[in-house]
């Protein structure tokens, strides 16, 4: 017991409580909140210890930063002090010495294909896609008494991404990919207790399918190549095929998984919070409404879709959004793995430890953010709207800053233009936040959605 509670460390170890033997506090990290503040979890140990204070989750130690200067300093250490996590089968393939050159190579080959793929030369391609399908989605949900919108803009989003990303086709498809990815993720951040009928096991089940459609479709697209690189299987496969790759095709799968999982539900998130966001700020919709009737005003030829030049003159909708990303916070902790001893503020923070960088109380901080609970677009006004700071990291920081970023807004952007110019929306049900340390979203929020 004392050895648990006092784990050694070569310096003096930031304070906190180690919780039980095994179980450390990971049943207190775990238990649901349902308010938009920093999650008392968090709160009540900074209150207690500071800035930065220790714990233990599901058996791992781990340093929590809610201190702006440390997280600054973890995302420029990455790669050199810190790394980040990646789905552990590379590891059991090639042994530990090879995993920090791997690890760099995965994530430029991750980069790159994002880029490539939804990247700023896409992206202007894309707008009139994007519209297309909100245009229709829309349609189809003013056809219906109320639609739940996180499971609709979800199904929306993955088929855009999916298409983009995999060339996947939900429609032409026997099977359900996205399916495999809700069960993936409803159990993503549960206690892990692996028998039958808990989240966890439905966790791991739903990515052991999703692994074996992305796996048929890989040995589906070998056998029939293209020339032209479209998806990330096309990349992919003329990776394999390079002398000397550090690529595998169990890697490639892993990173497949990780980039459909890390890029379709964040975003649906992203916009039913905004529509959250909408419904209890009226006088928020009535100037994004404004904006956008001034686009369409604006506009020589009533039966063009929406230009590049008009998505750029956006400004109210970018601060619309990067307000609902710093409300929402969508990701709510960002971990990394200490490689060796670091040393900060006095602490030290043991090699092989992991660290949470907490971006909620960062978004959350009063001292920073005005009345930081209050949805105000308006605080955004003249303020730097791309990239991150330390003390706005709703994407991330550093070196693994987000590369969906602009896709992202690009899809919001466009959705929220389709929206807000044709029909109007009301909230029927639902819609409380539930925050777990898991992804978090306005819980069944269902809105009936008329033309106007
Ligand atoms: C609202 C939407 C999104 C949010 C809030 C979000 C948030 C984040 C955050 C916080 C990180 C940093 C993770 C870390 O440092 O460990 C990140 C990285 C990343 N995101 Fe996003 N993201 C969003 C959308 C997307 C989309 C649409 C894509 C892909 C098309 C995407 C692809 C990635 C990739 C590839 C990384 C880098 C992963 C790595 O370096 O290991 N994200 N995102």
């Amino acid at each position: 017991l004392y050895r648990w509670r006092n784990p050694k460390c070569n310096g003096k170890l930031p304070p906190g409580s180690m919780g039980f033997p095994l179980l450390g506090e990971t049943l207190q990290f775990f238990a649901p909140n349902t308010s938009s503040d920093v999650p008392p979890f968090i709160r009540n140990r900074v209150d207690r210890y500071g800035p930065i204070f220790r714990t233990s989750l599901v058996g791992r130690p781990l340093i929590v930063s809610t201190d702006p200067d440390f997280n600054h300093f973890i995302f420029q250490q990455e790669g050199y002090l810190f790394q980040s996590w990646y789905p552990s089968t590379f590891t059991e393939i090639f042994g530990r010495q090879n995993v920090g050159s791997l690890h760099g190579f995965m994530y430029k080959f991750l980069k790159n294909m994002v880029l490539h793929l939804v990247g700023p030369e896409n992206l202007r391609k894309m707008i009139s896609e994007v519209e297309a399908v909100a245009t229709t989605r829309l349609r189809q949900w003013s056809c219906l008494e109320s639609v739940e919108l996180k499971d609709e803009t979800a199904s929306m989003i993955f088929d855009l991404t999916a298409k983009k990303l995999i060339s996947y086709d939900s429609e032409n498809s026997g099977e359900n990919l996205r399916e495999n990815f809700v069960a993936f993720i409803q159990g993503l951040i549960s206690f892990p207790l692996n028998v039958f009928g808990t989240a966890y096991n439905k966790c791991l089940q739903g990515r052991k399918r999703a692994m074996r459609m992305l796996k048929n479709m890989l040995q589906e697209r070998r056998a029939n190549p293209r020339k032209e690189h479209m998806d990330f299987f096309d990349f992919v496969l003329e990776e394999l095929a390079k002398d000397g790759t550090l690529l595998t095709e169990e890697i490639a799968l892993d990173l497949m998984f990780v980039l459909l999982f890390s890029s379709f539900e964040t975003t649906s998130i992203a916009i039913t919070a905004a529509i959250k966001f909408l419904l209890n700020n009226p006088h928020v919709l009535e100037e994004l409404t404004c904006e956008h009737e001034g686009i369409l005003k604006a506009r020589e030829n009533p039966d063009c879709g929406l230009t590049w030049g008009e998505y750029k003159s956006m400004t109210f909708t970018f601060q619309f959004i990067n307000e609902t990303v710093r409300l929402a916070n969508i990701v709510p902790g960002i971990f990394r793995k200490a490689l060796r001893d670091i040393q900060f503020k006095g602490y030290t923070i043991p090699a092989g430890w992991s660290v949470m960088v907490c971006p909620p109380a960062v978004h959350l901080n009063p001292e920073k953010y005005v009345d930081p609970l209050a949805f105000n677009p308006w605080r955004w006004e003249k303020c730097e709207l791309n990239g991150a700071s330390k003390h706005f990291m709703a994407f991330g920081g550093g070196m693994r800053f987000c590369v969906g970023t602009d896709f992202t807004k690009l899809q919001m952007a466009v959705f929220l233009h389709c929206l807000v110019t044709k029909y109007r929306f009301k909230a029927i049900k639902g819609g409380n936040i539930v925050r777990t340390p898991g992804l978090q979203f306005p819980d069944g929020l269902h809105v009936q959605i008329v033309e106007k």
